[in-house]
Formats: C-alpha cells, sequence, structure tokens
C-alpha cells in the first residue's frame, strides 16, 4: 500500500539528500532537522449564534539563527502540527537562500475559514494573536498572510498585538494594508518572484517569456499575481485552476478579465465562462502541454505517478512543498527543469523583510524601488545556486538546499552551539 504523503517527513528526506550530495557535515544534521520550538494553542471563539467553539492553533520557530523567526499564518481544515513544521523548516531554507536576515516559522489554524463569518474570522484572529503573543514581535518572530490569510488578517493581528502593548506595532506582521504600514508590492511579490524565476531559467535556455505557455494551478495571491505579470510580460497563460476546477484556452486566457471575475464577489472559476474557453480538472491542469507548469496552490500536488506523465519543460514551484521527493527523482529523469519553492515563490518573504525595513526605520518605499530590489535579489541568489549546481554537479532543488544548509550551519558555527 502507498504511504500517505507526510510533509515533514518529505522535508526531512530533501535535507538528508542535500547533505550527502553536498558532502555536508552530518553530526549538526539534528540542528537543521528539528524546530527550536513548536507550539500550540487552543483557541475558544464565540461564533455568531452564541456557542463558543475551540479552534487548534500553531506556531513553529524553526531557526532563528540568522535572524528572527519569519513566516506566515494558514488557516486550513488540513492545517496541523506536522505540515507547519514543514512549512517552517521551509522558511528558514528560503531566507538562508536568498540570503535575507531572518530565520523560519510558520502558523496556521486548523480550520476551514469558508465555513466561518468575517466577524467569526476577526475574533479568531484576534484570540490566536492573544495565545501567541509572548512569542512573536519586530524583533523575534514576524507573521505574514500564507493560504486562506491576507492583509485583513495581518491588519487584526497588528491591532490586537498593539493593544496587548499599549502602542503601535506595526513591525510585528507584514503583509498587512499599505494604509498600515504595509509595503508597496508586497501583494503581488510573491507571484512576481515566480515570473522572475521564470525569467531567469528560460534565459539560461536562450529564451524569453515572450510567447512561453504557462500553466498555473491556483488562483490566490500567488497563482493570480502570478498569471497577471506572466500575462502583462507577453508570456501565453493557457491554463489556470482554484479549488473548483481549471479553465484552459490554447490561445491564452483573457487573465484580466477572469481576475476581475474572480477578486469581485470571490466567484470560482467553475462559473466562469467565455467563448473558446473549457472547463478542466485540477488533474487535466497538472497535465496539460505547456511550457511552464506552476503549482501555486497545496503540497503534495506532483507525485510519482503525475511526474510520470506531466507535459511540461518547466516546473516553477509556487507553493510550498507541491511535489514530493519521489516525483523530484522522476523528473529530473525525464529532464524536467524544475525551480525550487525555497527560491521560485522567495518574493514574498523578500518583499516581507523589506516591509519590516520600512517599518522599522519608519521609511516608506516606491513601488517601482521595491521591485527592482526584489529583481535584485533574486538574480543574485539564482546565479549562486547555478554556481553550486555546477560544483556539485546536483538539479536547481540540491543546490539551493546546499547553499542554506552551508549558510545555516554556518552561523551555528561561528555562534557556538553552546553557551
Ligand atoms: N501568500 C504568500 O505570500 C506566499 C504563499 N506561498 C505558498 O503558495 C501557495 C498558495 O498560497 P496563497 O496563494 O497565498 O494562498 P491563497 O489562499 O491566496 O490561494 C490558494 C489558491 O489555491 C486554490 N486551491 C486550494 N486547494 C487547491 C487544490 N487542492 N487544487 C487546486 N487549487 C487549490 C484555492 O482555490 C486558491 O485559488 C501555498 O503553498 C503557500 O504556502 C509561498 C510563499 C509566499
Ligand atoms: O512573507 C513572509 O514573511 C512569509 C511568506 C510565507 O509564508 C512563505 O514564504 O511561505
Amino acid at each position: 500500500m502507498e504511504r500517505a504523503y507526510d510533509p515533514y517527513e518529505n522535508v526531512v528526506t530533501v535535507l538528508e539528500q542535500a547533505m550527502d550530495v553536498g558532502n555536508i557535515d552530518r553530526s549538526m544534521f539534528e540542528i537543521i532537522k528539528n524546530p527550536q520550538r513548536a507550539v500550540i494553542v487552543y483557541l475558544p471563539v464565540e461564533m455568531d449564534d452564541g456557542t463558543v467553539r475551540v479552534f487548534e492553533g500553531y506556531r513553529v520557530q524553526h531557526s532563528n539563527i540568522r535572524g528572527p523567526f519569519k513566516g506566515g499564518v494558514r488557516y486550513h481544515q488540513d492545517c496541523d502540527l506536522n505540515e507547519t513544521m514543514a512549512l517552517s523548516t521551509w522558511m528558514s531554507l528560503k531566507c538562508a537562500v536568498v540570503n535575507i536576515p531572518f530565520g523560519g516559522a510558520k502558523g496556521g489554524i486548523k480550520v476551514d475559514p469558508k465555513t466561518l463569518s468575517k466577524q467569526e474570522l476577526r475574533r479568531l484572529t484576534r484570540r490566536y494573536t492573544y495565545a501567541i503573543e509572548p512569542i512573536i514581535g519586530a524583533d523575534s518572530d514576524i507573521p505574514a498572510p500564507d493560504v486562506n490569510t491576507n492583509s485583513q488578517t495581518m491588519a487584526w493581528i497588528l491591532d490586537t498585538y498593539s493593544m496587548l502593548k499599549g502602542k503601535p506595532c506595526p513591525g510585528v506582521v507584514t503583509g498587512k494594508p499599505v494604509e498600515l504600514g504595509g509595503s508597496r508590492g508586497r501583494e503581488s511579490a510573491t507571484g512576481r518572484g515566480v515570473v522572475i524565476s521564470s525569467k531567469l531559467i528560460l534565459e539560461q535556455m536562450g529564451e524569453t517569456l515572450s510567447g512561453v505557455r504557462v500553466a498555473i494551478q491556483g488562483m490566490g495571491n500567488v497563482g493570480a499575481n502570478a498569471a497577471r505579470i506572466f500575462h502583462h510580460r507577453g508570456a501565453k497563460v493557457i491554463a489556470i485552476s482554484d479549488i473548483s476546477g481549471g479553465l484552459y484556452c490554447s490561445d491564452g486566457l483573457d487573465i484580466d478579465l477572469i481576475s476581475d471575475f474572480v477578486t469581485d464577489g470571490e466567484n470560482l472559476l467553475k462559473d466562469y465562462n467565455a467563448p473558446g474557453v473549457t472547463h478542466i480538472s485540477n488533474r487535466e491542469l497538472l497535465l496539460c502541454e505547456c511550457d511552464i507548469l506552476v503549482p501555486s496552490a497545496m503540497e503534495n500536488q506532483i507525485n510519482e505517478e503525475l511526474a510520470q506523465k506531466i507535459k511540461c519543460r518547466f516546473i516553477v514551484e509556487g507553493a510550498n512543498g507541491p511535489t514530493t521527493a519521489a516525483a523530484d527523482t522522476i523528473l529530473s529523469e525525464r529532464g524536467i527543469n524544475l525551480v525550487p519553492d525555497v527560491f521560485a515563490n522567495s518574493g514574498g518573504v523578500i518583499v516581507s523583510y523589506f516591509e519590516w525595513v520600512q517599518n522599522i526605520q519608519t521609511l516608506t518605499w516606491e513601488r517601482d524601488q521595491v521591485n527592482e530590489m526584489l529583481e535584485g535579489i533574486m538574480t543574485k541568489a539564482f546565479y549562486e545556486i547555478l554556481k553550486e549546481v555546477e560544483v556539485s554537479k546536483c538539479s536547481l532543488r540540491m543546490a539551493a538546499y546546499i547553499l542554506a544548509i552551508r549558510r545555516l550551519l554556518y552561523a551555528e558555527e561561528i555562534k557556538g552551539i553552546f553557551p
């Protein structure tokens, strides 16, 4: 019988592979493997009908060796401690790969937010903030949006935390509304980073984004922004999907029209209709013939079975952990180039870093400046990864992990492990 997917086991497997490929001393593996702190909180919340429900929440702080813990907060019915541990590990690796002075953390609540009213969500978010208040802060651990959370969620966290501290604390979260100290460009940053990653890998083949056929799974913050930026940079987005299913058009979808449809009133793609557009399943999207496939939804989307059948030339991981370790090997054998999550979706945390810098220095930067700096950091990191590919004769994922592990372990070493 096939074993159930376990995200933490998956990330540990890839860490082990990278230590072998990069010939890294295994004596400190436990430090990289285990999070520094994992907290479970129970959150009593009054529902609109007067009943009380208790929700389970998490904050896992994987590493702060290179700077304050940093990472998003997810609201999802399948969220659990194990997934949050994996997501926090990816955050440490991501911040190290792109060399920003943050560690890694992740938070979450086991809840299907679609089943709650806006008031219930606000009360739940305030309870969660109250519960994790002792371990977060601008100089200790800085949450941000992830799946099913957004700038509104960050505004509630910011307000609750500031009330508890008796003063405005804008640096405690990133991804908040610009009006409350958010950074211009943060909302679209992860999607923009996915497009930058695609441009960089295409350049290696002497190609540009122009006319390239792209398929994107997930039409949320990451997928929708990536789709819009791909479209505006001359790529042809031929397929997109959300939880309800997907849309396909071989001549390219009208992303501006679809974005208006999806964001105005939170419609689902299954209800979108236009001439020349066909409805497809998420599986069909992942298997469609295209140049670049961008999984931007959840973990464990590309497994061994799909990896044998996928018909794209490149995979650029917008989501965290969309490809299993076993699928990775198959894709690599099939010559499909994969740009790994810990680099490809780093645009979000890079601009979160810019937001935090603006907050603690009471500065505001223009959007163009933010976008330019984002591209600069990602380009530099990409060439460092490529250099490691040459040295270690390995995939982009292995190279990114090796680079990140070395940086984390070097920080451990120069600090000295024991007081
Ligand atoms: N928001 C951010 O800045 C960052 C997000 N990420 C990662 O990107 C991924 C997506 O995050 P967001 O866009 O923020 O979430 P979101 O909540 O804004 O959007 C998620 C999208 O995925 C779709 N979806 C959910 N389950 C699906 C399934 N089983 N099949 C197909 N579509 C499905 C939803 O309908 C929605 O369109 C996650 O893996 C997240 O950890 C990574 C870096 C930063
Ligand atoms: O912006 C951030 O701090 C973190 C975003 C995030 O959760 C991620 O990169 O997975």
